[in-house]
C-alpha cells in the first residue's frame, strides 16, 4: 500500500478526505496537522509517493510546508481554499505537481486522480526534442514534478535514435526549429511507421504562424502548444494525450482480446492472420494452422460447474501461450482455439502439440476428481487463404474426434 502524507487542520476537510482514502484501500494516508508534525513524519523511515498540502498552517501560515515536503523530494499536491492566482503559478513554478482549490467534490476526486498519475507516470518515458537547452531544462523541469521519465534529444535525428533505444516511450514534444530535422519532418517520418496508439507527439513552437499547429496535427501530431507556456498548460496537455493513448489501448484490448483467458479473439486472429501468410509467402516459409478442441468439455461445465470450466479454459489457453510465444494463437469461441505457425510443417507442429498433450494432461485446475484435460487438433498447411486452412483444419479436427480424440490429424 503507498503511503500518502496529508497535512491539513481543518476538521471538515479532513473528514472529506479521511472517507475518501477509506474508499481507496491502494493508498494509506498518514494524517498530520501541521508543518512540525509534518517534519517529523518527513524525517521519518516512512516513504511517501506523494504529500497532501494545505498552505495554511498554524505553524506555517504562508505555505512553508510546500518548500520542506520538496526538500524531501516528495511530490506535493496543494490543496487549498486561497483562490490566488499569482501565488498558484509561484507554486507551480518550483514544482509542485497541480494547485488544487478547495472548491467542491470534483476538487477532492481530481487529487485522487493525481496520486493514480503520479504513480503511473513513474514508469513513462517522454522525450524532449528542442535545440535549444534552456527550453528542454524548463519542460524537463515541469515534467519531472509529475515524476515523469525524461529522455532529451536536440535534433530530429537524434530523436529518432533516441526512439529506436527506447522503444517504450510514450510520448515525443517536438519543436519545430531544429536543426537537421525539424519537428513536422520528424513527426512525418514517425507517423509513417508508428502507430498513434504507441506514441503520442506534441508539436511545439514559438513562431507566430497559425498554420504550423494545423501543419503538426495535420501530419500526425495529438496536440500542439506555443511557447511560452505555462507549466500548468504543457502538464493538462501531457496528461490528456498520455490519457487518450491508455483509453485507446484499453479499446484494442478490449476489441482484439478475450477477456477469460487473455488470448487474443477471433476478430483479431482473422485481421492478422493475412498479413502474416502473405509475409510467409514473400519470404518462401510454410505456414500451418492448427485447430484446437478440449476434449468433452461440456461434461466439465455439465459435472464441475461453469466456474470450473472457466478455470479449465484460462489453463489451456496458459498452456498454449507459454509454448507459442511467436506464433498467432486465439480463442475463437467456446473451448475453440487457433493457432498460425509461419514456417513448421504439419507433421512437426503435430508432433509438438502432442508432446503438449502430457503437460495439459497434468493441467491443474479443479477440485479432486476432474478428468484430465484432454485436446484434439486438425492441422492444415493446404490454402490459398486463411479461410481454406481453417477449413481444412477444421474437417481434421472434426476427424480427429471422430477416431477417438487425444490426438492430431492432418
Ligand atoms: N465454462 C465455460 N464453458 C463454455 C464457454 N464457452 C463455451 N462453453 C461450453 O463448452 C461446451 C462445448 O461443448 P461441446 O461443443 O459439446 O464439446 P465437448 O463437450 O468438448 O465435446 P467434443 O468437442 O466433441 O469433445 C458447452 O457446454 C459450452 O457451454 C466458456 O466461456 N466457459
Amino acid at each position: 500500500m503507498a503511503a500518502v502524507l496529508v497535512i491539513e487542520d481543518s476538521p471538515i476537510i479532513l473528514k472529506i478526505l479521511g472517507h475518501m482514502f477509506r474508499r481507496t484501500p491502494e493508498y494509506e494516508a498518514v494524517f498530520c496537522a501541521s508543518a512540525a508534525e509534518a517534519e517529523i513524519l518527513l524525517d521519518s523511515a516512512e516513504h511517501f509517493v506523494a504529500a497532501v498540502a494545505d498552505l495554511h498552517l498554524p505553524d506555517a501560515p504562508n505555505g512553508e510546508v510546500v518548500d520542506l515536503i520538496l526538500k524531501h523530494r516528495v511530490p506535493c499536491i496543494v490543496l487549498s481554499g486561497l483562490q490566488d492566482e499569482s501565488r498558484r503559478e509561484e507554486l507551480l513554478l518550483k514544482g509542485v505537481v497541480d494547485y488544487v482549490y478547495k472548491e467542491n467534490q470534483q476538487s477532492y476526486d481530481y487529487v485522487f486522480h493525481l496520486l493514480g498519475r503520479l504513480e503511473k507516470n513513474t514508469h513513462i518515458k517522454i522525450l524532449i526534442a528542442d535545440d535549444s537547452a534552456p527550453t528542454r531544462k524548463f519542460i524537463g523541469q515541469c515534467l519531472k514534478a509529475q515524476r515523469y521519465q525524461l529522455l532529451e534529444a536536440e535534433n530530429g535525428k537524434q530523436a529518432l535514435q533516441l526512439l529506436e533505444q527506447h522503444p517504450d516511450t510514450r510520448l515525443l514534444i517536438a519543436d519545430y526549429n531544429m536543426p537537421e530535422m525539424d519537428g513536422i519532418a520528424l513527426v512525418k517520418h514517425l507517423r509513417h511507421e508508428q502507430k498513434r496508439k504507441k506514441l503520442s507527439i506534441i508539436g511545439l513552437s514559438a513562431e507566430s504562424e497559425g498554420f504550423l499547429s494545423a501543419r503538426f496535427i495535420k501530419h500526425g501530431a495529438d496536440d500542439f502548444l506555443r511557447k511560452p507556456f505555462y507549466p500548468e498548460e504543457l502538464h493538462i496537455r501531457v496528461m490528456h494525450c498520455l490519457e487518450r493513448q491508455e483509453l485507446i489501448g484499453q479499446l484494442y484490448q478490449l476489441a482484439h482480446c478475450d477477456s477469460l483467458t487473455g488470448l487474443f479473439n477471433r476478430r483479431h486472429f482473422f485481421a492478422n492472420a493475412p498479413e502474416l501468410l502473405l509475409k510467409a509467402r514473400e519470404q518462401n516459409t510454410l505456414p500451418c494452422v492448427a485447430m484446437l478442441d478440449i476434449d468433452h468439455f461440456k461434461r466439465i461445465n455439465d459435472d464441475f460447474g461453469h466456474d470450473i470450466g472457466d478455470v479449465a479454459l484460462k489453463a489451456f489457453a496458459r498452456l498454449l501461450k507459454d509454448n507459442f510465444t511467436g506464433s498467432l494463437l486465439a480463442r475463437l469461441g467456446g473451448e475453440e482455439f487457433a493457432l498460425l505457425v509461419s514456417d513448421q510443417n504439419p507433421a512437426s507442429l503435430a508432433a509438438e502439440l502432442d508432446d503438449l498433450r502430457e503437460r495439459c494432461a497434468q493441467l491443474v485446475y479443479g477440485p479432486t476428481g476432474v478428468p484430465e484435460l484432454s485436446f484434439s487438433a486438425g492441422l492444415s498447411a493446404q490454402g490459398e487463404d486463411i479461410d481454406a486452412l481453417l477449413k481444412d483444419a477444421d474437417e481434421w479436427l472434426y476427424h480427429a474426434k471422430e477416431s477417438g480424440r487425444g490426438r492430431c490429424c492432418y
